[in-house]
Formats: structure tokens, sequence, C-alpha cells
């Protein structure tokens, strides 16, 4: 459920505001986000999870915007972070170091540094020589860092390959066979506590089976460690739920948080979640104008002026996004169109193939485009990367400016 809707008028909204009003306020391309769907999709998992003891650790890296951040950490969320740059923009935007937790593969040490004086909640360990480093750097600071085991169940989540994390191939988290020696391991370190254990099989599952499988690993596991006089406080199960982008149909947080909670049956664990995409996807959109329209030889392009340095998903992962005009009410031949943009690859598409009534200079929307959109967006082909707004009822607030050119090479130098 989100707050971008058709007026009556026929022009595309959200909450009190216009996209084409805002595409002449701020030009295009643009990504616009809507702060009540942003704040209902946090409360949807925060309630969802309800009374049981839970924490959410919004993924920072699916939209990283300071205004977003802020917006999250004023309603108490945690923050799940994969660098120091992330923990940095938390910082920044208000977030809580000691609701932080540190997922990623190649923590430096300096990363690590950080981490400890900023005295987040926990690491989120995903190999044996990144727990020595850790033991070392915590010693140094005469630390103790609070730890948690990625463990890789070997779960097919059912994802694109790209955004699958949890199957043995992957370079996530630890093998469910080395988790319990690495936890071992961990109980003898000085500058070791352990507090959790963790997983994240993939992104955008749209069934909960994966997710019931993991846990039910993860539980077993637990009782294991329990055995061996090894107590976990915490069981983060990772981020992962998906979205509708066309007819997916994936679980309500509802009913994800439910059949998770009912897996837990009385025991005395926090749960914590690390939502990016269900929270942030659905509550942005990236507003394009068509610049031309082309005749191939045998098909119709659209050419607009946001790109696949703007917008990755559908060039990286084949991934299905929907476009619709900002004005419905306009008159157009329909037509099936590829939907493409400036950038000199032949993989520069927004979409193939889509029925669309356009002409030069109206505005296209691509929905659903608030995860995973500005965040991996390049300045490839010299492109500077794209405002966003944020609404917020009947005020939209420009929340990042549109990079100025020089700054696409402020940091370059030529040779003495
Ligand atoms: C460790 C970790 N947690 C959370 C997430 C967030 O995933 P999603 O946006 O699918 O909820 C990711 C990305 O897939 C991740 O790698
Ligand atoms: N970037 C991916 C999701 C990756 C999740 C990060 N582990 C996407 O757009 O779908």
């Amino acid at each position: 459920m989100d707050y971008f809707n058709y007026r009556e008028n026929g022009q595309l909204g959200v909450e009190s505001c216009e996209l084409s009003q805002l595409a002449a306020e701020y030009g295009t391309p643009l990504y616009v986000y809507s702060r009540a769907t942003l704040e209902r999709h946090w409360h949807a998992f925060d309630q969802a999870a309800g009374e049981v003891p839970h924490l959410i650790c919004y993924a920072v890296k699916a939209n990283s915007n300071i205004a977003v951040l802020n917006l999250l950490a004023r309603l108490g969320s945690g923050f799940d972070i994969v660098s120091g740059g992330e923990l940095a923009r938390v910082l920044a935007a208000g977030g809580d170091a000691s609701k932080v937790v540190f997922s990623g593969v190649a923590k430096s040490e300096a990363e690590m540094r950080f981490a400890l004086e900023q005295e987040i909640l926990c690491f989120n360990l995903e190999s044996e020589p990144e727990l020595a480093r850790l033991n070392q750097v915590a010693g140094e600071l005469g630390k103790r860092a609070r730890i948690s085991v990625r463990v890789n169940p070997d779960i097919d989540a059912g994802t694109h390959p790209y955004i699958s994390t949890g199957l043995k191939e992957n370079k996530f988290g630890v093998p469910i066979e080395r988790a319990i020696a690495l936890y071992r391991q961990a109980a003898t370190l000085p500058h070791i506590e352990i507090v959790g254990i963790d997983c994240h099989i993939g992104s955008q599952l749209t069934e909960l089976e994966p997710f019931l499988e993991a846990m039910d690993r993860l539980l077993a596991l637990i009782d294991r460690l329990a055995t061996e006089g090894i107590h976990i406080h915490h069981l983060d199960v990772g981020g992962g739920l998906g979205v509708n982008y066309s007819d997916e149909n994936p679980p309500h947080p509802e009913q994800y948080a439910a059949a998770l909670k009912a897996k837990l049956a009385g025991r005395d664990l926090q749960l914590i979640f690390e939502p990016g995409r269900a929270i942030v996807a659905n509550a942005g959109v990236l507003v394009t104008r068509v610049e031309y329209l082309k005749e191939g030889e045998d098909r119709h392009f659209a050419i607009v002026d946001a790109a696949m340095n703007d917008l990755i998903r559908p060039s990286l992962y084949g991934a299905w996004m929907n476009i619709i005009p900002a004005d419905r009410s306009l008159a157009r031949p329909q037509r099936r169109y590829d939907v493409v943009g400036p950038v000199c690859e032949t993989g520069d598409f927004l979409g193939k193939d889509r029925e669309l009534g356009v002409a030069q200079g109206d505005l296209l929307v691509v929905r659903s485009a608030g995860a995973y959109g500005f965040a991996m967006a390049s300045n490839y082909n010299t492109r500077p990367r794209a405002a966003e707004v944020l609404v917020d009822g009947a005020q939209a607030h420009l929340v990042r400016e549109r990079e100025p050119l020089s700054d696409l090479w402020r940091l370059e130098r030529t040779l003495p």
C-alpha cells in the first residue's frame, strides 16, 4: 500500500503533490519519495513484530538518503549497515549506534575500529578470519565486540541468482556445519562477546517457505549451542521480504512476522529484522521525461532522460519495473515501446516492449524505485546523479540536489 495514485484530472500524485509539478520545479530525472508510505511500511513491520522483543534494523543499502534515514531514526529504527560509510551516514542522520548491526564479508580494520568506537550493537561475522581480526582490533581498543555469526543455511531463496545469498556457492555467511566451531572459538576469545545469530538468504523473496526453513535451521543451531553453554540472546532473520513490482504477491509483513513468531514458541529471544526493500521500494518513484520517440526497424523506442546510471535494476537483473504516464488524461496513440535511456550501452533500458501512449516531452514514472534505485546510481557517461525529493503531505522537500557537473571531476587531477 502506498500513497501514489491518479487524481480525477488524470495526474499521478503522491500524497498531496502532483508528480508533473515536482518535475517542473526540480527537473528530471527525479526521484520522489513519500514520507507517509515510508512511515506506514516501517510501522507495518514494527506492529507485525508486536509483543515479541524486537528491533527493526532498516537495511541502509536500499536507500541511504539522509532524510530517509533521519525519518526512520525518528521512528526509533535501528539500522543494518555494510560499510563504515553507511555507519557515518546513519550517525549524520541522527541514528542511534546502539541499534546498529554491521553485516558484510570484508570489514576492514578501520571499519571495525570506527564501529567499536561508536559502540554498535553487533558485528554480524561472515568468516573465521574476520573473527580473529575483530578480536585483535577490539583488544587494541580495550573493548569487547558483540558478535553474531551469519549462518549460510544453504537454502534456495527462489530469487534472481545475483540477489540470492544463502546458497553454498554464495560468498556470504559461514556454512552451518562450521558455525558451531566458530562459536566455540569465539567463546574463548577475550575481546568477543557472543550475543546473536543471523542469516540473510536473499532479496525479493515472494514465498514464506525459505524464510521458515532458514529459521528452523537457525533454531536447531541455537539449541545445539545451548547444550555447550553458549547462549544466544538475539536471532537476526535478515531482510529479503519482497514487494510487488507487478503481480508477485509476496507475503505482507504481518503474515511474515506471524509465521516467524510462531516458530519462536515461547523462547527467550529478541528478533531482529533487516528489511530494506519492503520499507522503501514502493515509497519511491523515478520520474523521467521523453526526449524523443524513435522508429527502429522493428520496434519503437521511447528515449527518456533517465538511464541505467540512474536505475540499474532492469539492466543488471533484467528486473521488470512498472512504467506509467504521469498524466493519463493525455490522448496519445498506444504503441509498444522499448523505454531506453541516453547511455551508450545496448543494455541501457528501463523497460522493454511496454504498451504506452506517449509523445515527446511527456513524463513517465517508474514505480517501486525507492529501493536500490538512487542507492545504486553512478556517474557513468558523466551523468550527474538525479535529485531526490521527499514529499510530506502538500510539501515537497528537496533532500538531495542534482549533482552539479563540476562535482563530477572535482577529485581528479591532471599531471603536473
Ligand atoms: C545482510 C543483509 N541484510 C538485509 C538486506 C536487505 O535486503 P532486502 O532489501 O531484500 O530486505 C540485505 C540485502 O539483500 C543484506 O545483504
Ligand atoms: N540490489 C538488489 C538487491 C540486493 C540486495 C543486497 N544484498 C536489487 O536491486 O534487487
